[in-house]
């Protein structure tokens, strides 16, 4: 049993912003030691995040495509939703990723603990795991420690379930007919669009006045209008507490200074994410469950040697940023700790798995407004006129393009309806390498495909 070890590299956690490093650093030669207390790689985003949720909401997709059976001239019932055999499908997706990644793991030269790791200094950290604990002094330390599920600080919120309770491995929470959510952010629309899809009557209690705030605006009033008629939303609403009667739970919120009471049969909270900081790490100066802040190198601050990707900084809290972020720490570390790769936090593009779906990338109108004035170009591609939106009978939707007025050069991107989230891709390289109107105009998308908009509103300036 090892009692203390010398490497090059240590990274506590194995999920997006743990592995990819891990590998890129052990195939440049770099002895890495890797801790998580999973035991395999996938962080949240595998056990309870967004490849569960995703499966969920897979069914819950072909669900809503039968109801639209009458619209393609076929005909047939619309399936009845088998909860207990959707969460066996979404186990057996899950399962069958952590074996190709447990092969992966064995593939490498990384020594992999399962178990966790405690900040003891910037020199080294110790290794807990069910059998033995050791320290492990470090060159270079990635802290890729993620987030966890923040709950409301009211009354009766241990009466709630939250994403983790839903998605993970095994579950057992039954099938809602009426479910209450609390939080309109991506967890609560996404949850509220497939509960209903598969036959439930979601709430969502949202306390400001937009569903996923922080989006360009005019998406989360599309989103709003969209899923108000399938869902009963309450905006401005202040949840104060949760009450179990019976079989039956309350939640009693504030809105417009009155107080009004729901009532559902399971109640499910989807109020954020706080950053999950390992412990010790106020022995470096900085508190517990906050961001750790970085640079754009993604070095903590006054701590070059230390490298802090994904959740746990806080700064864009998605599977794909957490894993740039992750290949951008390797190879500053692999060029010795010299900052030779820098972050684009505005190129990396966001997607909410609703029904319709929203996507971007970039400024938003607001911001490009606030930096560009005047100067800014938005042009907008109606899902009206598109051949695609047509056949799939989803004309509701638009591409918004944002251009610099002076050189055409792209500034953001916004797409509102369906395959929004396949479609943001190319936007998200065209804002990463600044290409203008006319890249985008001359490069032939398939036809009839909704990704046309994307050249036929760019040909507005480049014809
Ligand atoms: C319901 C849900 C759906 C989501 N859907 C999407 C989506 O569709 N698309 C998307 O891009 N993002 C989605 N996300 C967000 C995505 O899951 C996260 O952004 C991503 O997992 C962050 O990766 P990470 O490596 O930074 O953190 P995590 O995935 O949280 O990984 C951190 C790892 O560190 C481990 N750890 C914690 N403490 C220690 C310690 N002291 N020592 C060692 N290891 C430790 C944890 O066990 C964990 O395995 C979703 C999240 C949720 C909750
Ligand atoms: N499609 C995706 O990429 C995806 C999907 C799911 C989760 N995620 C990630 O996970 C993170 C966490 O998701 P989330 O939905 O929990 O957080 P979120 O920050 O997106 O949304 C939380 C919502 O809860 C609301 N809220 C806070 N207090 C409230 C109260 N007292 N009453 C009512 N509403 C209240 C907030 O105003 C906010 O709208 C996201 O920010 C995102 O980064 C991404």
């Amino acid at each position: 049993m090892a009692t203390e070890l010398s490497v090059d590299v240590a990274i506590l956690g194995a999920g997006g912003g743990g592995y990819p490093a891990a590998f890129f650093l052990d195939k440049s030669g770099f002895k890495v030691l890797m801790v998580d207390p999973i035991g395999n790689l996938g962080g949240n985003c595998l056990a309870e995040g967004c490849v569960p949720s995703k499966a969920v909401r897979e069914a819950s997709l072909v669900r809503a495509t039968a109801k639209k059976y009458p619209f393609f001239g076929l005909s047939g019932t619309v399936p009845q939703a088998d909860w207990k055999a959707i969460l066996a499908y979404k186990d057996k997706v899950q399962n069958t990723r952590y074996a190709l990644h447990k092969e992966e793991i064995n593939r490498s030269n990384i020594l992999f603990y399962k178990g966790i790791g405690k900040i003891v200094d910037e020199k080294k950290i110790e290794v807990i795991t069910d059998k033995e604990n050791f320290l492990v002094f470090f060159k270079f330390l990635i802290i890729a420690t993620g987030s966890r599920p923040h709950s409301l600080p009211i009354a009766g919120s241990d009466l709630a379930v939250n994403s983790h309770d839903l998605f993970k491995l095994n579950a057992t929470v039954p099938f809602p007919s009426k479910p209450i959510i609390i939080g309109g952010g991506y967890i609560g629309v996404e949850v509220a669009s497939m509960l209903e899809n598969l036959g439930a009557k979601p709430s969502i209690l949202e306390t400001t006045e937009l569903l996923v705030g922080g989006l360009d605006r005019e998406l989360s009033l599309f989103l709003a209008e969209k899923l108000k008629t399938r869902i009963h939303i309450e905006l401005g609403a202040q949840v104060e507490s949760i009450e179990k009667d019976r079989d039956k739970f309350k939640v009693v919120y504030q809105k417009n200074n009155q107080g009004h009471t729901l009532e559902g049969d399971l109640v499910i909270m989807a109020t954020g994410r706080e950053c999950l900081t390992p412990e010790g790490i106020e022995k470096l100066g900085f508190p517990s469950s906050k961001p750790l802040p970085v640079t754009s190198f993604l070095q903590l601050y006054d701590f070059p040697h230390i490298y802090a990707p994904g959740d746990v900084n806080g700064k864009s809290m998605l599977f794909h940023s957490a894993v740039l972020q992750s290949i951008i720490a390797a190879h500053n570390i692999a060029a010795g700790g010299q900052p030779v790769s820098r972050m684009d936090w505005k190129s990396v593009p966001y997607t909410v798995f609703t029904e319709p779906e929203l996507a971007g990338v970039g400024l938003t109108e607001e911001e490009a407004l606030h930096l560009y004035g005047q100067h800014v170009e938005i042009v907008k591609y109606d899902y009206a006129v598109d051949s695609r939106a047509e056949i799939l009978g989803e004309t509701e939707g638009f591409i918004k393009l944002l251009f610099d007025g002076e050189n055409k050069r792209l500034l953001g991107a916004h797409i509102a309806g369906v395959e929004a989230s396949q479609l943001i891709a190319p936007l998200a390289l065209a804002i990463r390498e600044g290409l203008d109107a006319e890249a985008l105009a001359h490069v032939a998308f398939p036809h009839p495909m909704i990704s046309e908009g994307i050249n036929k509103a760019a040909r507005t300036f480049s014809p």
